[in-house]
């Protein structure tokens, strides 16, 4: 639940590499951004994108180039005396002492963690009870992600910076991970994750940004940035029949179509009206449409047509996106005269 206080405020956020003398990298770009408390914001984005860098400037480990960030009502990195305890962090790679079994790591860590949560409750949590006097070096990777959650969990935190928490979790470790975060969420922890699993995004998101090149591409609900793609009909022409013998796309509010032998791919914004057209023709006409599958857009293919849009604006983007897309055609013209070659 959240209650409007911002916990997370970012506002048009820069982070360099390098300097002038060896050259010097832009990786976060003006990104502007705010998390309220008991909501869990992720940030998404190809390898690469400034994800990191930009978390790692909310934790306080590096100063911004220019811009704002405030954790807590704090600057994280000229306050992190205020918010370091406050806060809870699970990096990429935690980057244990090999011979200290789990339940020492923790041990180790809680010394250094104010208002400390138990050993063994941390543990519990992240499900590593019963691995609690395995070496580190001898846990498997999910294991060693487990006991990095279990140490960001360690001071209560009120906010929890999450960095790829599932990578190399298997599928009921990753669930399990899911289930906890959620819990915390709803127990009033504010959660800013990142990942590279969508159904992880899509799963436990309040709201999230899609980070390009550094940029923020789109951001929002995750039901509202899906919708800004469109949803998609596909099916086989029934034997004998060609594009153009269906009802005129654009009727049925369909924005683009491909065919492939004797598949039609149909996108449209007006799902119902476009599924109800297509069900009514194929009664009256009496035949099946074979393969029928008619979706709603998921979070995938909105992050990376978000993804490909946002590279087609970049120079680089521009020319290797020459020449793509020619087998698409526009229902405004509708191109049904070749479709029906192509189907014939
Ligand atoms: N210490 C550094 N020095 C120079 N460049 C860096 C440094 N750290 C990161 N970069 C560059 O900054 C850009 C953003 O990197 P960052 O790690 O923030 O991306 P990311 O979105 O977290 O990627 P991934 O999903 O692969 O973890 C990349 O081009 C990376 O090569």
């Amino acid at each position: 639940m959240t209650n409007n206080e911002r916990v997370i405020d970012v506002t048009d956020l820069r982070r360099v590499y390098g300097d002038e003398k060896r050259g010097s990298f832009e990786a976060v770009r003006s990104v502007t951004f705010s998390v309220d408390r008991g909501e869990l914001f992720a940030l998404l984005g190809t390898n690469g994108a400034g994800k990191t860098s930009t978390v790692e400037l909310l934790e306080g480990l590096a100063a911004p180039a220019a811009g704002r960030v405030r954790v807590l009502g704090h600057d994280p990195y000229t306050e992190r005396g205020r918010v370091r305890p406050r806060i809870g962090v699970m990096l990429q790679e935690g980057g244990f002492p090999p011979e200290l079994t789990a339940a020492e790591t923790v041990r180790m860590w809680a010394g250094c963690t104010s208002g400390s949560r138990g050993m063994d409750e941390a543990l519990e949590m992240v499900g590593l009870a019963r691995r609690r006097d395995v070496r580190v070096k001898q846990l498997s990777g999910g294991e060693k992600r487990r006991l990095d959650l279990a140490l960001a969990l360690l001071g209560r935190p009120e906010v929890l910076f999450l960095d790829e928490p599932t990578t190399g979790l298997d599928a009921e470790g990753r669930r399990a991970t899911w289930e906890l975060v959620r819990h915390l969420r709803d127990g009033g922890t504010t959660v800013l994750l990142t990942t590279h699993y969508l159904e992880e995004a899509e799963e436990l998101a309040d709201r999230l940004a899609i980070l390009h090149e550094g940029r923020i591409a789109a951001s929002g609900r995750v039901a509202d940035v899906v919708a800004t793609q469109p949803s998609r009909i596909s099916f086989e022409l029934p034997d004998g029949y060609v594009l153009g013998d269906l009802p005129p796309l654009p009727e049925l509010g369909v924005s683009g179509h491909e065919v492939d032998g004797p598949t039609v791919r149909l996108r449209t914004d007006t799902l119902q009206r476009a599924a109800t057209g297509l069900l009514v023709w194929a009664r009256d006409e009496g035949v099946e449409l074979r393969r029928l599958d008619v979706r709603g857009a998921s979070l995938e293919e909105a992050f990376l047509q978000i993804a490909q849009d946002a590279k087609g604006q970049s120079p680089q983007g521009r020319a290797q996106g020459r020449g793509q897309g020619q087998r698409q055609g526009q229902a405004q013209g509708q191109g049904q005269g070749q479709a029906k070659e192509m189907v014939a």
